[in-house]
């Protein structure tokens, strides 16, 4: 599923060491792993490099047998919203549009959308995550923050990807909320056989995944 290889990544501006030094990390297909390390050592520069929203300047990232480091960023762009579902830590979403067109929107990137399309349905999902018909017609933003987080889970699985990439999604919840998040994701990723990477710096988090590792293990820079 993932690969890496040699990697090297220093952010722009930054001529000190290289944030990550990655020789070998692999995730295999149905996976689901917890990285955690403190605060800015480098674990959603990780995420932004498996999803391609960043390229690495040494070293070979693959994800499902293709070389994200060989592809154009138009390229990386259609490649993450075919394959990649990403929940964030404030999950993104546009406020003023209500469940269904955040989710719709979503679906609009994927190649072949209307056509061949993969996607399954907002309101299918919706009512999967327990998000009742008399709330889709609302604006995110009157949401409560349980809500839009299952929205967020909603529009990353709606293109039925084969990665799932979180980044400290239950940064915002207490902890009852925090296992609860993961007690609905954790299901609806194995139904999909989907693998998941998730970082955090909360290891409480770490008994709902298959494999857990420090992200000072996975980088020899730490
Ligand atoms: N676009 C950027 N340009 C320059 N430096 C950056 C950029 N993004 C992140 N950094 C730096 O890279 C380091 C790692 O940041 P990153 O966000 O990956 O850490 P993190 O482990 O996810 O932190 P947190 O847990 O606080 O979210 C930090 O020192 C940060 O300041």
């Amino acid at each position: 599923m993932i690969e890496l290889k040699n990697v090297r990544f220093t952010h722009e501006n930054r001529s000190d060491k290289p944030l990550l030094n990655i020789e070998q990390w692999n995730v295999s297909a149905g996976e689901s792993v917890f990285v955690c390390g403190p605060s800015g050592s480098g674990k959603s520069t990780l995420l932004n490099l498996l999803s391609g929203l960043l390229t690495c300047s040494e070293g070979e990232v693959s994800v499902l047998g293709q070389r994200l480091d060989q592809m154009s960023s138009r390229q990386r762009d259609r490649f993450r919203a075919n394959n990649i579902g990403y929940v964030f830590q404030r999950f993104n979403l546009i406020p003023y549009l209500n469940a269904v067109e955040n989710i719709d929107l979503a679906k609009s990137f994927q190649s072949g959308s209307g056509h061949n399309s993969k996607s399954g349905s907002a309101r299918t999902l919706l009512t999967a995550l327990n998000i009742s018909e008399s709330e889709w017609s609302k604006p995110t933003a009157q949401m409560s923050v349980g809500q839009q987080q299952r929205v967020a889970i909603a529009r990353a699985l709606v293109n039925r990807p084969s990665l799932m990439i979180a980044d400290e999604p239950t940064s915002s919840l207490d902890e009852e909320n925090r296992d609860s998040f993961l007690d609905l994701l954790m299901p609806l990723l194995k139904a999909e056989s989907m693998s998941l990477v998730f970082v955090s710096h909360d290891m409480s988090l770490a008994h709902h995944f298959s494999r857990v590792e420090k992200l000072s293990d996975i980088s020899g820079t730490h």
